[in-house]
């Protein structure tokens, strides 16, 4: 996937092209199905596919009060969507003054003289412009006057619910990773790097790998099954966790923590760079205040079994022949 930065990259040759404009925080079940067919009809025409995306997100300048965390901050974005197939991606730096862009001069100057765009594809909920001025039935016009067609998709709807970024932060933020994996399509995860912990762990309970501040989406406190993914590349290791998010009310004042304790741990070089991937599984239980460390022990040592009961299953079902399906899925933890 090329990646461009600002419309001056684009060559002067791009296009004719097929292109779907977003913000495709979370890159999700909904925004690959949109993505798909934009690469798949490009190909099927022979010509470019691009996704159109902002840095930083539109939110963070139009309502910086809010502090809208993000499901995928921009590397993690560029990652999945470089899995998607499509040939090239725009991310056009988001500022104040780029907002006051009429939906007619973006549709004109980018997707008409950049792209040369002949389809754009958008979700039915798709606005553009300054003040979001431009719904699909103006876009639908534009793009009759402009040399392009509008091909409009419907919300996809999963389990009952909507397929959407906000939806999805929503159910991360009540910790119900679990519903979030069915609407993202996968689980969700954050990359990070490691920080100190207190030496309590080792002390009183069990030792845990910390993790640094991390400024994004994090599941609701509670304690998780996850798998901490350490490193990158070829010499990448993936462990079994259990993690808590929270306070540690036990050991007194808050004092806000991510941290993982490994079942099958092995010791590996840790340095403040190290890359962490941290893939929450399933919520097992709220943080709580216990009377003593011995008490707030022998409860994480029934979070592991849990857990390792899942990690178990979980290879249970990923080892049977696939035509027997009908058991699979009664088994998916
Ligand atoms: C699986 C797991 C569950 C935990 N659950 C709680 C909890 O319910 N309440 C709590 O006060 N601390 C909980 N902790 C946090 C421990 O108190 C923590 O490991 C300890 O504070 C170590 O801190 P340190 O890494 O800064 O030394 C949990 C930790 C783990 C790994
Ligand atoms: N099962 C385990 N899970 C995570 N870390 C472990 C485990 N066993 C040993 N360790 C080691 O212990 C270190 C954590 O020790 P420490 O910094 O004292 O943590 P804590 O503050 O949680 O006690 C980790 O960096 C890791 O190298």
């Amino acid at each position: 996937m090329k990646i461009y930065r600002h419309l001056s990259e684009i060559p002067a040759s791009f296009g004719p092209s097929i292109a779907t404009i977003g913000n495709f925080d979370g890159v999700h079940r909904g925004h690959r199905s949109v993505i798909s067919e934009v690469v798949e009809r490009a190909h099927s025409l022979g010509i470019h596919s691009i996704a159109i995306t902002f840095d930083p997100h539109p939110a963070r300048v139009l309502r910086p009060q809010a502090q809208q965390p993000l499901i995928t901050p921009l590397p993690q974005k560029l990652e999945l969507l470089a899995t998607t197939g499509i040939d090239a991606l725009l991310v056009l730096p988001f500022t104040g003054e780029f907002s006051r862009m009429t939906a007619r001069t973006f549709a004109t100057e980018v997707l008409q003289q950049a792209l040369h765009v002949t389809e754009l594809h958008e979700g039915e909920n798709f606005r553009l412009g300054y003040q979001a001025e431009a719904g699909v039935d103006s876009l639908d016009l534009l793009g009759h006057e402009l040399g392009f067609s509008l091909r409009v998709y419907t919300s996809h709807i999963l389990r009952g619910q909507v397929v959407s970024s906000s939806r999805i932060r929503q159910l991360i933020a009540q910790g119900d990773v679990s519903n979030a994996r069915v609407l993202l399509g996968r689980p969700f995860a954050i990359t990070t790097t490691p920080a100190s912990g207190r030496g309590y762990g080792t002390r009183y309970t069990v030792p845990t790998i910390n993790m640094a501040a991390y400024p994004e989406l994090l599941p609701a406190n509670g304690v998780y099954i996850t798998s901490l993914t350490i490193g990158a590349g070829p010499s990448q290791e993936t462990f079994d966790a259990v993690t808590n998010v929270g306070n540690r009310p036990t050991f007194g004042a808050d004092s806000f923590a991510v941290e993982s304790h490994l079942l099958n741990f092995h010791p590996i070089e840790l340095t403040e760079q190290t890359p962490l991937t941290l893939t929450f599984l399933q919520r097992l239980r709220a943080e709580m205040r216990f009377p003593t460390p011995e008490a707030l022990r022998e409860q994480i040592g029934k979070d592991v079994m849990k857990a390792r009961r899942y990690f178990t299953l979980c290879r249970v079902v990923a080892s049977k022949p696939r035509n027997s399906g009908a058991q699979q899925t009664l088994l998916v933890p």
